[in-house]
C-alpha cells in the first residue's frame, strides 16, 4: 500500500509477515525491488538463491537491523513491511504510514528473533547469562524466571551442563546451539536463520539441525531460513522461495521446487548447490 493510505484494518487471521512492493538500497546497488511476498503464521519458509541475491537483507529487514529505502519519487515509496497485521516498517500517525521510529521498533522486535551464521554471543557473558540478559533487560523478566527459562532451554538443545562455561571454551556447534536457546528464550513469534551452520565444521552441523528440527516439530513458530542445507530444507520447509537479484524467480513446496524446478536459473542454483 502507499504511504499515504489509511493503514488497512486486520481482518481475521491473515499473514504474519507481509512484504509490500519493498525496495532496499545500499548506495547505487538496488537490492531489493519492489518485493512483495507473504508468510502465514506456522509457516516455514526457506529462502534459496544465489549470493548476493537479497536473502540476508531480507531477515534483515525483519529484525529492523536495516530500513527500507524510500524512494525520492512521489509516485512511490520504499514500500512496507508489515508484522502481524500492523505496519513494521512504518508506523501510523494521523492516519498515514511514516517510517518507523526507534520506540516503535523496539517494543515491536521482540516478536523476530535470529541466528546468525557467526553465533554472536557475548563472549564474555557466561553461557546462562548470555540466554538471560534480553529476558531480564529487553524483556522485563525477573532474574530467577529468565534462569529458569533458560535453564530450560539450554537443556532442549543439549548443554544444560554447559551453563558456567565462557562461549570461547564451546565448541562452535555449541555456540550456534546456545544462540539457538538465546533466541526462543524471548519467546519469538518468527525465528530467523541466518545459514547457521556454514561457519561450523562439518561434523558439528548435524547436530545443529537436529536441535533446529526439534525446534520445528515442537513449536508453531513461523520460520525463515537461509541455508544451502538442501536436505535440512526439504525436511523441514513448507515452502521454497528462490531469488535472484532480489527478486523472487519461482516459490513452491520443497519436493516440487527441489524435483522440478521450472526456471533454469532454480535449476542452475541447484546443480551448483548440490555439486559442493
Ligand atoms: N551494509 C551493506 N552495505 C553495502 N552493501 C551491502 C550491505 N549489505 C549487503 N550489501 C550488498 O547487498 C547485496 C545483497 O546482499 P545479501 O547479503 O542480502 O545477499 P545474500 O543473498 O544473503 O547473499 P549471501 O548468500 O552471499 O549471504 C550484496 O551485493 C551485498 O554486497
Amino acid at each position: 500500500m502507499r504511504q499515504n493510505e489509511a493503514p488497512r484494518e486486520p481482518s481475521g487471521p491473515g499473514p504474519i509477515i507481509e512484504f509490500d512492493r519493498v525496495d532496499k538500497s545500499f548506495g547505487d546497488l538496488m537490492v531489493l525491488d519492489e518485493l512483495s511476498f507473504r508468510v502465514d503464521p506456522g509457516e516455514r519458509v526457506t529462502l534459496i538463491g544465489p549470493s548476493g541475491s537479497g536473502k540476508t537483507t531480507i531477515l534483515r529487514l525483519l529484525m529492523t537491523l536495516e530500513k527500507v529505502t524510500p524512494k525520492a519519487d512521489p509516485e512511490r515509496d520504499g514500500g512496507v513491511v508489515w508484522l502481524e497485521g500492523k505496519p513494521y516498517s512504518h508506523m501510523e500517525k494521523k492516519g498515514v504510514l511514516v517510517p518507523a521510529n526507534e520506540k516503535w521498533l523496539r517494543r515491536r522486535r521482540s516478536r523476530v528473533g535470529m541466528v546468525f551464521q557467526q553465533f554472536n554471543l557475548f563472549p564474555n557473558m557466561r553461557v546462562l547469562r548470555n540466554v538471560t540478559e534480553a529476558q531480564v533487560h529487553v524483556a522485563g523478566r525477573s532474574k530467577e524466571e529468565a534462569e529458569a527459562k533458560a535453564r530450560e532451554l539450554l537443556e532442549l538443545v543439549g548443554l544444560a551442563e554447559k551453563t558456567d562455561e565462557y562461549p570461547s571454551r564451546l565448541s562452535g556447534g555449541q555456540q550456534q546451539r546456545v544462540a539457538i536457546a538465546r533466541a526462543l528464550a524471548m519467546d519469538p513469534d518468527i525465528l530467523l536463520l541466518d545459514e547457521v551452520t556454514s561457519a561450523l565444521d562439518p561434523e558439528l552441523v548435524a547436530d545443529v539441525l537436529a536441535v533446529l528440527r526439534d525446534v520445528a516439530e515442537s513449536t508453531s513458530i513461523t520460520m525463515l531460513c537461509v541455508t544451502h542445507e538442501m536436505g535440512f530444507a526439504r525436511d523441514v520447509s513448507d515452502r521454497v522461495m528462490m531469488f535472484d537479484s532480489g527478486r523472487i524467480v519461482e516459490q513452491g513446496p520443497p519436493d516440487a521446487m527441489f524435483s522440478e524446478p521450472q526456471e533454469a536459473r532454480t535449476q542452475d542454483f541447484l546443480r551448483a548447490v548440490l555439486a559442493e
